[in-house]
């Protein structure tokens, strides 16, 4: 503890000019992105002035304001900065700052650097000075950019300050929720990671609970964990969160719009009022605002995409390629070999049905392993772990893979059947072109889809390039065909309607039209109807498509790929794990029907 004041009161004058000036120097600040003059290089919020930081020695117990490594402070800058709603950031790659010259615990900074990482990326610096004052904040920035470690390391840096002026408590001062028990591991992991000394503990459903309870017993700092589990935790008595400084909501808007939300106000109900609230994502339709005070407290939008601009990280090479429903599954190995060039790629399809069978199918040429809400936990990390690996490069996965997870290294996705929405669009395809990374998304459409193909683009600000057909001769179509399926009748596009009804035109990414179906039903906005179908393509923006029945075309598959039943009573939930990682009581969403 000695150590730690001494250190800090030595030298946090000459960080905090460098982080001043680093900040100054290097953003261009845009509001309602229309980019504000800049004075002499200065950063200029509108109606702010300088970025003015007040030192301050006395540290408190309420580190919300006056403690943190550089002793921010809300300055009367940033109390005139409050009133502004938005705060946007042109993202620029190469203006990192260093971060051993930010005075953050050394415990961190060391702990970075094993991980190679050095220099902050735009939304870490975008959002260490507001989070560091205890700023309520909404945070936006693209896929893979680092929006765990922008709201992690602020947090971690906090706590470890706290706990050296306080002592290490039974209660966690931190509360992260995911919305899948993936994510949910890898913010344990990463912050596991970036700071060894704090006890992190991650819990979700489909594991035993009594350990997760003594764990909790034995003290934690961090708790990571899907709403279901938390819940669940916090009625045995196991999970205490009246301590709880900072809560976070990773994928905030997937969280409240696929049934959640019920969940989610249960569990901020319980944490103290006096509180830090952060919301992150790389996508925050409007509607989220309108739900925003319920949980934030005058919150600062920080947002690194704006409404213009293309929605995508940099790097990612779009492709699309039409191909009839009954061949795609033969001209997948093809894209591969030719666009991954060996490394890993991940394939996502809508149904579990269709990753396991296309998994299946393709296991007969190629190493590759499904990816669902169906299958155990223990498997869904060892088959995540093989991939990440290089045990097995190709992964076929339902969307419980697209939201969230960092597998370095991945080259290639694939969009086998339509994502449900824009969103999902942009978060599959963000699972590659990660951290600077290159990496391409190939979407593969039908003729009748050619419409929902110009949507996503006109939405997500993007330009496909269209890859030539490819002849299709059997193949795995056959095997596909050979494991129950009509010939010819895989994906049965032929008799939908995909992308001719009820494909809305939204006004934009993040439009409100998302989640027309999506399951969020306590927000009041009377924007969202029935709940519950989230991850189905008829719930999503791009598939009112009426029930047919009689379309059931495909080899025994239920929904996606065309093979009908639409919006009909057939399983609407595809990517199994969000409702399936808790025993999710709230909301319809997460129903397992398949
Ligand atoms: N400053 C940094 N320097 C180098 N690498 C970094 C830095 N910050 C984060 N990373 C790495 O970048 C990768 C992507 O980070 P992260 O998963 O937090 O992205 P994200 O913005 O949350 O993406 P998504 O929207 O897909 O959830 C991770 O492997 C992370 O370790």
């Amino acid at each position: 503890m000695m150590s730690i004041i001494l250190r800090r009161s030595s030298s946090y004058l000459a960080p905090k000019r460098a982080l001043t000036a680093a900040l100054s120097s290097t953003e261009n600040v845009l509001y309602n992105n229309h980019p504000l003059p800049l004075q002499n290089g200065a950063v200029v919020p509108r109606d702010v002035g300088t970025m003015g930081f007040l030192a301050r020695r006395d540290r408190g117990l309420d580190f919300h304001v006056k403690s943190g490594p550089l002793d921010f402070k809300a300055g009367r800058a940033w109390h005139a900065e409050s009133a502004v709603d938005e705060y946007a950031v042109e993202d620029n790659k190469d203006d990192g700052l260093e971060i051993s010259k930010l005075g953050i615990s050394p415990e961190i900074v060391s702990a970075l650097s094993r991980k190679g990482i050095s220099k902050l990326f735009p939304i870490q610096k975008a959002v260490l000075e507001p989070a560091m004052q205890g700023r309520d904040m909404i945070g936006r920035a693209r896929t893979g950019t680092g929006k765990t470690l922008a709201f992690g390391i602020p947090i971690l840096d906090k706590i470890i300050q706290f706990n050296a002026k306080h002592g290490r408590g039974r209660n966690p001062l931190c509360l992260v929720l995911a919305p899948t028990r993936e994510l949910a591991k890898q913010v344990d992991k990463e912050f596991q990671e970036s700071a060894p000394g704090l006890d992190t503990i991650c819990v979700y459903g489909g594991t035993p609970i009594s350990s997760q309870m003594r764990a909790l017993d034995y003290g934690v700092d961090v708790a990571v964990g899907t709403p279901g589990r938390i819940i669940d935790l916090i009625k045995r008595g196991a999970l205490n969160l009246s301590e709880v400084q900072f809560v976070v909501l990773d994928e905030a808007d997937q969280m409240l719009s696929v049934g959640f939300a019920e969940a989610v106000e249960t569990i901020l109900d319980k944490l103290p009022q006096k509180r830090q609230s952060m919301m992150f994502s790389a996508t925050m339709p409007p509607w989220i605002r309108n739900l925003t005070h319920k949980y934030l407290k005058n919150p600062l939008t920080i947002d690194l995409v704006g409404e213009s601009d293309q929605k995508l990280a940099d790097g990612i090479s779009l492709y699309s390629i039409a191909s009839e429903m009954y061949a795609k599954a033969s001209i997948v190995g093809p894209l591969i070999t030719e666009h991954a060039k060996g490394g890993k790629c991940i394939v996502f399809t809508q149904t579990k049905r269709d990753a396991d069978r296309l998994a299946y199918a393709m296991g007969r040429n190629y190493k590759c392993e499904p990816l669902h809400g169906d299958i155990s936990q223990s498997q869904r990390e060892r088959t995540l772990s093989g991939f990440r690996d290089g045990h097995f490069n190709i992964l076929v996965a339902t969307d419980v893979a697209a939201r969230g997870l960092d597998v370095p290294n991945v080259d290639l996705v694939i969009h086998y059947e339509l994502p449900n929405s824009s969103e999902t669009f942009v978060h599959r395809t963000g699972r590659t072109g990660r951290a600077g990374k290159k990496g391409s998304a190939i979407l593969m459409y039908s003729n009748e889809q050619t419409r929902a193909v110009r949507t996503i683009e006109q939405d997500v600000g993007c330009r496909f390039t269209e890859l030539p057909r490819i002849a299709v001769e059997g193949g795995i179509g056959d095997m596909l065909s050979d494991m129950g399926g009509r010939p010819g009748s895989y994906g049965g596009m032929r008799d939908r309607r995909y992308g001719d009804m009820g494909f809305g035109r939204s006004s934009g990414m993040g439009d409100s039209g998302f989640g027309r179906s999506g399951g969020y039903r306590s927000s009041g906005s009377g924007r969202f109807s029935q709940g519950g179908d989230y991850g189905g393509s008829s719930s999503g923006r791009f598939g009112s498509y009426t029930n047919r029945p009689g379309n059931f075309s495909g080899p025994g598959s239920s929904r996606s790929g065309g093979f009908g039943n639409f919006g009909g009573n057939q399983s609407s939930w595809t990517g199994g794990g969000y409702g399936n990682s808790d025993s999710n009581p709230f909301g319809s969403f997460g129903k397992k029907q398949n």
